[in-house]
């Protein structure tokens, strides 16, 4: 018997589905439309923030039908925790995004550490504009610069931890369109 799987299972019994995949379809739907009237002539150069970003970035992308690149970076500081540590930077950057405008994809902001690190590392590597796209917008007064949000943002979703579009409990639960909020979490 794999306990981890019995144990997941039942979280997403337990769970509140907080948005459900026709929301997060027409969330994703409006976030593309506004991209591409601002970037469909600048040729961007597209970072998927892994992990979490995988299935937002697998959503917006084919919503995108303009010239543009696409590449990755590895940044993580929850593991499988549900609260946030230091940036662990696994993989950065390789391209060259000198005089490039760069958009960054993620599933959520929570604190914000992750994206204004990503930022900063984008900035001093010579981008000229570097924007922002999350599915999820997590409000609360704890953000790491006080009221920054995304360029691009899906939903704002209340104060819980979440899992589902991206993003994980205990690693698992990326695999669904809905988004979704840990039982009594
Ligand atoms: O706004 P913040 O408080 O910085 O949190 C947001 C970040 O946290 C998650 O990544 P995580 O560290 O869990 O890594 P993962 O994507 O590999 O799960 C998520 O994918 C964002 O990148
Ligand atoms: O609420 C969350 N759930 C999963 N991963 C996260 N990373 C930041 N916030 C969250």
């Amino acid at each position: 018997m794999d306990m981890n799987r019995d144990e997941m299972v039942k979280v997403m019994q337990e769970a509140d589905c907080l948005h459900d995949d026709a929301e997060v379809s027409a969330a994703l739907d409006q976030m593309a439309q506004a991209i591409t009237a601002d970037l469909c002539d600048k040729n961007p150069l597209v970072y998927v923030v892994l992990n979490g970003g995988i299935i937002a970035a697998g959503q917006l992308l084919p919503r995108l039908r303009f010239p543009l690149e696409v590449s990755y970076l590895h940044a993580t500081r929850y593991g499988d925790k549900t609260q946030g540590g230091r940036l662990n930077w696994k993989v950065k950057p390789t391209e060259d995004m000198n005089g490039r405008t760069v958009l960054i994809i993620d599933d959520i902001l929570d604190e914000g550490n992750t994206l204004v690190a990503v930022l900063e590392y984008c900035r001093a590597q010579g981008a000229s504009e570097v924007l922002t796209a999350v599915v999820v917008n997590k409000r609360h007064d704890r953000k790491a610069i006080p009221g920054m949000t995304g360029d691009y943002v899906g939903i704002d979703v209340e104060d819980r931890f979440l899992f589902g579009c991206g993003m994980d409990y205990k690693g698992f639960w990326r695999n669904t369109l809905g988004i979704y909020a840990v039982k009594g979490l």
